[in-house]
């Protein structure tokens, strides 16, 4: 239940056309009620041969819609008013309610009384074609509006859903596979839309059908209706039965499209090695095995959704042919006439459409609700990362790390990443980590992008905790340059100038790009700056790539570059034109350089080397060498030259 209030707030909006809806549904109602059930006493009337007519008019019977009939040649006199009351106080429900029938008959038929038959069957002919002339452009008119509504709450919950995810911090997007985000914000978002919609439809207008039928039912008999009424009851318990399986298998369906998305997107992205490993078959195996588990889940679901219009027909039927049994007696005891039973047979199956129509929604009402209850829960998670309020835009001092320690798991037994780590990067030093692979080096920087918070210690920015700075002012003051570069299918213009919050001239873009040995290979090519670059920057080579992240991280002008092993992926060549540029980039700038080789970083200020996530030494090149210790292990094994180390470098 709360899951649907909240939906309905999303309708708030929209709460003008909602009252539209109302207005133009029960207009559609009445018209399609007008438009089949209205003509057949009409017609009747026309055909009816003129005993009947004479004998409705001389034994003044009570009049029902199949055996009024209409007298071509009847003077043209004002149906008079309903005698309700004939005397105060006294009244009669069934004379009473039996007078109001028949003056709104009378005066219904006198629309249509004419000179001749032909004429009135002409009348009739021209009526009709109005009656669905206008529920159609009400049905129209009701399919416009209930799609503005529904796309404009679908825009919400998407733009909600996206501004919650992509406030998350990044320990979010390691827990939660691509292809589940994905879902949320298209398949989940379209099932609640379509629910929307044929809630709208079949909860809105179908009701008012179905008053109207009801209504026609109780004039006739008001013992068959609550017969009649009594069945639907039952219909209702066993659709409902069958709705609620539908919502668990809906709620498994989203989780395997999601499983879809993930194993796409992977397998897309990952092309190249599939080709180079020609594991294509393997893949395809794979994916059939998911595609088979994918099809059971739906046809568990379709089983039970095609269930429900044969059983509702079934019982639907069954409450008919018990109607007509029960009211067949009826007929056999005189208390109503067999044209008052078929009228009422009829009316009781126009009334079939709606029900039905009101069953399946509620079912597609199910499926959204699965896809409301995941939705909700996205938008409930709340970051786990708090904003510090101070401003920052640049530092004096020194950035420190204080005893740092982090682990990404959360589970208390699990081993530390970082452990006390300290040191320091001066303003305009240049301090670069080294240490084996998963020494804890990448996480370091990650922790000063404020990606994750420390467990214990603190990273401070000229005293103060980072904790207490607004991280994205923060995240404005450093550039990075990682191994993976991010570029997208745009223009490289646009690729460097991307994360810039203002607008970047095209002076400044070229300078970040010469001071990243970059503007050469791109005036190289036909459109220059303008030039697309495909996918992820596909039409680019590695060292390319490279310095055009090199070039995005200059053009901000930071305050602190941090380099992640940004040559690690590039061949001799290449790097020796990117370090160029790093070096370059490095000038008169405070950077932290995390590298593998050390030929890169013999120059830095201070060189950290780290160790299962502990600093175990630190100082300058020839410090550290002197120290004959880890740093002089790494260095005789990158060289191999334990004599004379300095001409090595
Ligand atoms: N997102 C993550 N979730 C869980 N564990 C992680 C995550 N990122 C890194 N780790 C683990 O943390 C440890 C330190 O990783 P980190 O990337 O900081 O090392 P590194 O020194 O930069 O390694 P490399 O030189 O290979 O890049 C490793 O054991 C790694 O498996």
């Amino acid at each position: 239940m709360a899951v649907l209030l909240r939906i309905l707030r999303y309708l708030a909006p929209s709460k003008g056309n909602v009252v539209l809806v109302v207005v133009v549904s029960m207009m559609t109602s009445i018209f399609s009620v007008i438009s089949i059930y209205s003509i057949l006493p009409l017609l009747n009337a026309v055909f009816t041969s003129s005993e009947s007519i004479s004998m409705l008019e001389t034994t003044g019977k009570q009049a029902t819609p199949n055996n009024l009939a209409l007298r071509p040649n009847q003077p043209r006199t004002p149906p008079s008013e309903p005698a309700l009351h004939t005397s105060p106080g006294s009244f009669d429900f069934k004379r009473d309610t039996g007078a109001l029938k028949e003056w709104a008959l009378t005066r219904y038929q006198s629309l249509f009384r004419a000179e001749t038959k032909e004429l009135m069957l002409l009348k009739i002919c021209l009526f009709l074609i109005s009656a669905f002339a206008l529920k159609n452009l009400f049905v129209y008119l009701n399919q416009v509006l209930i799609f503005r509504i529904q796309s404009k709450t679908a825009k919400k919950l998407r733009d909600d859903i996206f501004a919650n995810i992509i406030e998350m911090p990044l320990g979010y997007f390691n827990r939660n596979k691509v292809g589940n985000l994905m879902n949320y914000v298209y398949n989940d978002v379209e099932n609640v839309d379509r629910s929307i919609s044929t809630t709208l439809v079949n909860f809105l207008q179908n009701p008012f059908s179905i008053f109207v039928y009801v209504a026609v039912l109780l004039a006739l008999s008001w013992k068959l209706t609550l017969f009649a009424v009594g069945s639907s009851l039952v219909i209702f318990f066993f659709i409902s039965l069958i709705g609620n399986g539908i919502k668990g298998h809906a709620a498994a369906l989203q989780e395997r499209l999601s499983d879809m998305n993930s194993v796409l997107q992977e397998k897309f992205n990952g092309i190249k090695l599939i080709k180079a490993t020609a594991f294509e078959h393997e893949e395809l195996g794979r994916f059939r095995a998911f595609t088979d588990d994918f099809r059971k889940t739906t046809i568990r679901i379709f089983r039970l959704r095609d269930m429900t219009g044969p059983l509702n027909e079934t019982l639907l039927i069954g409450a008919i042919a018990m109607v007509l049994w029960f009211g067949g007696l009826q007929v056999f005891a005189g208390v109503m006439t067999a044209n008052e039973l078929l009228v009422f047979a009829f009316t009781l199956y126009s009334v079939m459409g709606p029900l039905k129509m009101i069953g399946n929604a509620h079912n597609s009402l199910q499926i959204g609700r699965a896809s409301a209850e995941r939705i909700f829960e996205v938008l409930d998670t709340k970051p786990t990362l708090v904003n510090g309020k101070k401003p920052i835009s640049t530092f004096q001092e020194a950035i420190r790390f204080e005893n740092v320690s982090f682990k990404y798991r959360e589970e208390a037994d699990a081993p530390n990443v970082l452990d006390n780590v300290s040191f320091e990067i001066k303003k305009g030093d240049s301090v670069a980590l080294i240490g084996q692979s998963g020494s804890g080096k990448s996480t370091v920087a990650d922790l000063l992008m404020r990606f994750y918070d420390v467990d214990s210690g603190r990273i401070t920015i000229d005293g103060t905790d980072i904790r207490d700075l607004d991280y994205k002012q923060l995240r404005k003051m450093v550039g990075v340059v990682s191994q993976e570069v991010i570029l997208f299918n745009d223009t490289i213009e646009h690729n460097i100038a991307y994360g810039m919050h203002e607008k970047v001239t095209r002076e400044r873009i070229e300078q970040a790009a010469r001071l990243a040995n970059a503007h050469g290979f791109i005036t190289d090519k036909p459109d220059g700056y303008l030039t697309l670059i495909g996918d992820r920057g596909i039409q680019l080579s590695g060292g390319q790539r490279q310095r055009l992240a090199i070039a995005r991280a200059m053009v901000k002008n930071p305050e602190l570059l941090i380099f992640d092993e940004a040559t690690s992926a590039l061949d001799n060549e290449s790097e020796k034109v990117v370090q160029e540029a790093i070096n370059h980039a490095m000038e008169h700038r405070s950077s932290l350089v995390i590298a593998h080789r050390l030929s890169t970083i013999k120059n830095a200020s201070m060189i950290i080397v780290m160790e299962r996530g502990r600093v175990v030494e630190s100082g300058t090149h020839p410090e550290l060498l002197a120290m004959n210790g880890a740093y002089k292990n790494l260095y005789d094994l990158q060289f191999s030259i334990p004599s004379d180390p300095d001409k090595s470098l």
